[in-house]
């Protein structure tokens, strides 16, 4: 087997220097670089299996197609009652790998002043002059230039920074079209945007190489160096709950307790210097409560008893969510009919099998445009209140998508249904300065059941004026003409929501009833003081504890402008530096 786990809790130590709980796209970084200390002994500890048990994992068409397969844990939300008690299906990377082998493949950084934010919120080290080295020395690009507006700026990336970064082969003309419609909405054509600027359009780099398969933390830093032999990884082993000592008054990870899903047996791994918790945003809470940290009321509530009170723990949630326009297009500028006639889309697969070439290289939104509204504008909105320091940073993002997106619309709104034989694109707005935030609680006081997950999107009122502003702009970019010439029929070639669902209160409703997530959630550990809502200092250590940090996605403290991969790689990088610097 390429992975080199372990089947019977016999073949595992009883003792690692440091124990990382989810190997996932921050927790292989670390992975990775801890074992690059030879004296240093590290395991991690992943509740799913290797990747190759579903190996279309690595071909960037498929990543729909992943959705809902052993590498998704597609937790379900309760109702939400800011959209009419909608539940939503919240996909998450299960596996080797984890939310890296499933994601949009798109990569980016976002801009310098979200990371000076940070480091002002109290985070030393954490400015973007700080944390550039670090987005640097995880990717490398792999040029290939085969349409326009594929450009990149090679001082953004090192030249062998295990993350490769590259352009599909196969790009769509209306994609180039949509790059230059969102002119009329004052988003410029730029070359690059991962060095600090994020305002502009382009192509998206993708985490794929030049031969188009996928890269992920499981292939970029696993995989090269598995077999170094400090190194361990035992797959199908969920970590139940965090071992704590308590002396003093002062309270020591020593551990985790972990379940072997092999032969069905529990058991326990001591920590020598630290347990890691990269378990991502939904399940590094989850763990600290059902470990006894977390709010009073819901360690009280489920039995838990608390090793230490922290109300932070699972709150101020932050996520980007999207909704769409959908339109009638030309057939070759969608992979709507490549998805939904079998024919199709078995000539697709069986070209990328052959090439390397064609539809399959790649995913279904490759192309992006971020917009930051000027201040007159958000002024005229009502919503600087809501926005704090968030005024130098992009407020929307555009996107194109190739297939009728999102897929599933919810039957609150007539619906034109997405006939087999035609084609579709999607123009796609997503709030990537959000006010509403989301949280994480338990659902019962079991690993075995996921965390309840509230997204709360669009519960602040901000969200919902941002949302409509960024909604007609989707009709002003439709209606450009070199995007509106790959349409077909009226109305721009609109189909849904449909032109005569104009006023505030129509499109809102259509906005609550098909958004989705950008499956961008942070925030629920975030690196604060705990007088100001934080669980992790900026050391990553968790407040009042010693020997546990937390290091993913859930530690972020304010939501970057861009997708959220490139920022997860770059928090893991820094926190295996910190770590080195901390026991070299
Ligand atoms: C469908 C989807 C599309 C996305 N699209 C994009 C995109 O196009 N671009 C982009 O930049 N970002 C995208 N993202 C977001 C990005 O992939 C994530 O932000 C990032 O990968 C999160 O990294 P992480 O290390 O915090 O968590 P993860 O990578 O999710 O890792 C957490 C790991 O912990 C494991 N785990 C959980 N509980 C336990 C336990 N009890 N014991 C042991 N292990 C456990 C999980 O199985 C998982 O492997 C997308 C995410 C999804 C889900």
């Amino acid at each position: 087997s390429p992975i080199h786990h372990h089947s019977k809790r016999a073949e595992l130590e009883s003792t690692y220097d440091f124990v990382i709980v989810g190997g996932g796209t921050a927790g292989l970084v670390l992975a990775n670089r801890l074992s690059e200390v030879s004296q240093y002994s590290v395991l991690i500890l992943e509740a799913g299996q290797s990747p190759e048990v579903v190996s279309a994992y690595s071909t960037p068409g498929a990543s729909q197609a992943v959705l809902g397969t052993t590498l998704d844990w597609a937790f379900v939300t309760p109702p939400q009652a800011s959209l009419n008690n909608r539940t939503i299906t919240y996909h998450r990377g299960r596996g080797v790998g984890g939310s890296s082998l499933i994601n949009g493949l798109t990569y980016g950084r976002g801009s310098s002043s979200i990371y000076d934010l940070w480091a002002r919120l109290g985070n030393d080290g954490w400015s973007w002059s700080d944390v550039l080295p670090l987005f640097k020395k995880s990717t490398s690009f792999d040029s290939l230039h085969v349409a326009p507006y594929q450009t990149s700026n090679s001082s953004a990336y090192s030249t062998d920074g295990p993350l490769k970064l590259s352009y599909p082969q196969y790009v769509y003309t209306a994609s180039t079209a949509f790059i230059e419609s969102l002119r009329a909405i004052a988003v410029p054509t730029v070359t690059e945007l991962n060095l600090g600027n994020n305002i502009g359009a382009k192509q998206e780099p993708l985490t794929q190489d030049a031969s188009q398969k996928r890269s992920t933390a499981y292939n970029a830093y696993y995989k090269p160096v598995r077999n170094r032999t400090n190194l361990f990884l035992a797959a199908n082993a969920p970590v139940r709950q965090i071992n704590f000592q308590k002396l003093n008054g002062s309270v020591t990870a020593t551990g985790v307790v972990a379940t072997d899903q092999w032969t069905g047996e529990t058991f326990n791994v001591t920590a020598r210097k630290e347990v890691i918790l990269s378990a991502g945003t939904f399940q590094s809470p989850q763990i600290l409560m059902l470990s006894g940290i977390g709010p009073q009321e819901t360690l009280d509530q489920y039995g838990i008893p608390a090793y230490l009170i922290n109300e932070n723990v699972g709150q101020h949630m932050q996520d980007h969510t999207y909704f769409s326009v959908i339109a009638k297009s030309q057939p070759e500028q969608s992979a709507a009919q490549v998805y939904n006639r079998i024919d199709l889309l078995q000539a697709a697969e069986a070209e990328y099998t052959a090439n390397m070439s064609g539809p399959m290289t790649t995913p279904i939104g490759p192309t992006y445009g971020f917009e930051r509204i000027p201040e007159g504008t958000l002024e005229t909105l009502d919503v600087t209140s809501k926005l704090g320091n968030r005024h130098s940073q992009a407020h929307i993002e555009y996107l194109w998508e190739n297939i009728y997106y999102p897929t599933v619309l919810s039957d609150a709104i007539d619906q034109y249904p997405p006939n087999l034989n035609e084609s579709f694109f999607s123009v796609t707005a997503a709030l990537v300065a959000p006010a509403s935030r989301g949280n994480v609680t338990l659902q019962t006081n079991s690993i075995q059941d996921g965390p309840t997950i509230n997204v709360n999107y669009l519960a602040d009122e901000t969200d919902q004026k941002m949302a409509l502003y960024a909604f007609r702009n989707l009709r002003k970019i439709l209606a450009q003409p070199k995007l509106d010439a790959h349409t077909i029929g009226p109305d721009h070639g609109e189909v849904v929501p449909g032109a005569e669902i104009d006023d505030d209160k129509t499109l809102l409703a259509y906005i609550k009833s098909t958004l989705l997530p950008v499956w961008h959630p942070v925030g629920t550990c975030q690196m604060l003081p705990q007088e100001d809502g934080g669980v992790v200092d900026s050391r990553l250590k968790v407040h009042g504890v010693k020997g546990l940090r937390v290091v993913d996605a859930s530690i972020m403290p304010v939501i970057p402008d861009q997708h959220m991969q490139g920022p997860v790689y770059m928090v893991a990088e820094k926190a295996a530096d910190m770590i080195k610097e901390d026991y070299l």
